[in-house]
């Protein structure tokens, strides 16, 4: 059993450029509010935390007690702990800066505090999702501007996945490694060192009730992926669809695999589901540093310049050549 601590691997990376002591332990407090999220679903029902809220979020979701649970559990752990100047999440309208009076750090965290929160009513695996910028240089109060950054600009990267197990993903830009949570200690241990996703797979993930709202293209890949041998292909495929990003995504950070939730002319206001600041951008990052790919379609995720916090985007991600063939398609229209 490997005995490397998160803790002890973040000393260890300090050496890497852009590692600074702030960094590691912003992260460190990111891992303890996992440890607390990780605890809160596993009690589940016992602790009164499934259901709705009986509130919506700045996107017209209905919210999930969990899904405020969670925001909150993210904020107390990082807000005051002088490595963040400000947060963002998928539960909060606007930014929230380091309030006065409290020491304020370099850092910028834009986070989804609970991932695939459908599933939590129905004991399948969510995660939680995050992102780290540094804030750019500048004088007074940091402002929603400063977290709109393309994702090539994120300094760390992670997500957590609830299930079996407590996991977690990280990435200083230097690999993606995977860390198990020992919860009776409650440290996250270095179990899945160097994560590498295959470049070719034979299984794919996406929502086929959507199917008709596709562009043409898209409905034409998957048209070929389910005419397995028989198509131009030559090879079965396999499906499976969690419908919580994260477990979606470690499936294929594991054994490969491409995840896909395209445009969709179901609502043409919307040009995707999943938001681009906190779950795209960090998803992207770990998974080209583990060697996949990650594009809109038509252009790598990381070089997106956003506009807005909340800002949707279409996700083509996973095994290098796969992705590299969606996007082949799309760039043919
Ligand atoms: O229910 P659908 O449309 O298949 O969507 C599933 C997608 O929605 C999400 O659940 C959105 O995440 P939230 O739970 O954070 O809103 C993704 O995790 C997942 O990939
Ligand atoms: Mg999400
Ligand atoms: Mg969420």
């Amino acid at each position: 059993m490997t005995t490397l601590t998160l803790s002890r691997y973040l000393q260890q990376k300090l050496d890497l450029p852009g590692v600074t002591p702030e960094l590691c332990e912003l992260i460190r407090q990111t891992g303890d509010a996992c440890h607390r999220i990780s605890d809160a679903i596993a009690k589940g029902a016992l602790a009164g935390v499934l259901g709705q809220a009986g509130s919506e979020n700045v996107q017209g979701e209905e919210q999930k007690k969990l899904d405020i649970i969670t925001n909150d559990l993210m904020i107390a752990a990082t807000l005051g702990g002088g490595c963040v100047a400000g947060l963002a999440s998928e539960e909060m309208d606007e930014i929230l800066p380091v309030p006065d009076g409290m020491k304020e750090g370099r850092y910028l965290m834009l986070f989804d505090p609970l991932d695939g929160s459908s599933n939590i009513d129905v004991n399948i695996s969510v995660g939680t999702i995050f992102s780290i910028l540094e804030r750019p240089d500048g004088q007074g109060p940091v402002t929603e501007q400063d977290f709109l950054q393309p994702g090539n600009q994120q300094v760390a990267a992670g997500y957590v996945v609830y299930g079996p197990s407590t996991l977690l993903v990280l990435t200083l830009g230097d690999g993606a490694d995977g860390f198990t949570l020992d919860r009776e200690q409650g440290v996250f241990y270095l179990t899945a060192p160097n994560l590498q996703v295959p470049k070719d797979t034979k299984e794919f993930a996406i929502n086929m009730s959507n199917m008709r709202h596709w562009e043409l293209n898209m409905q034409r890949y998957v048209r070929e992926l389910l005419e397995g041998i028989t198509g131009v292909r030559e090879k079965d495929f396999n499906m499976r669809w969690v419908a919580s990003m994260v477990a979606d995504v470690h499936r294929i950070m594991t054994r490969g695999g491409i995840f896909m939730y395209p445009y969709d002319l179901k609502d043409p206001s919307k040009p995707g589901k999943l938001r681009l600041m906190y779950e795209a951008n960090p998803m992207s990052f770990i998974m080209e540093q583990a060697g996949g790919a990650s594009t809109t379609g038509r252009q790598r995720i990381l070089d997106v310049t956003p506009t807005s916090l909340h800002q949707r985007v279409p996700v083509v991600m996973g095994s290098a050549n796969e992705v590299e063939r969606v996007t082949g398609y799309h760039l043919e229209t």
